[in-house]
């Protein structure tokens, strides 16, 4: 079955807009770019979705404790390792 997600959410108003698309999942991406948030911004995005919506957050070489941090914070539901 297919599966949609909506990555690149970068504030809480952004939350706003897709929990009307109603995606399977939504993303924030950590790894340096144009979409890149800190852990504040993830956390405020977080509490502004609806929480059906797991929590995507996309890494880079990122040092595992500190996904692991972010993950038991509960400010994201899964993990992706990109490249
Ligand atoms: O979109 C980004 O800014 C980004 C930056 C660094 C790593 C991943 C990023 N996005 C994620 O990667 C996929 C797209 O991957 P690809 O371009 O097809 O290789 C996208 O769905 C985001 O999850």
């Amino acid at each position: 079955m297919t599966k949609i997600k909506i990555f690149g959410l970068m504030t809480a108003a952004d939350a706003a807009i897709i929990i009307q698309a109603k995606p399977d999942y939504a993303g924030v991406v950590f790894a340096p770019g144009r979409h890149q948030v800190n852990q504040d911004q993830a956390r405020m995005i977080r509490a502004a979705l609806n929480p059906s919506i797991p929590l995507v957050g996309v890494f880079v070489a990122t040092p595992i404790e500190e996904i692991l941090a972010i993950a038991q914070a509960g400010i994201i539901q899964l993990v992706q390792l990109h490249g």
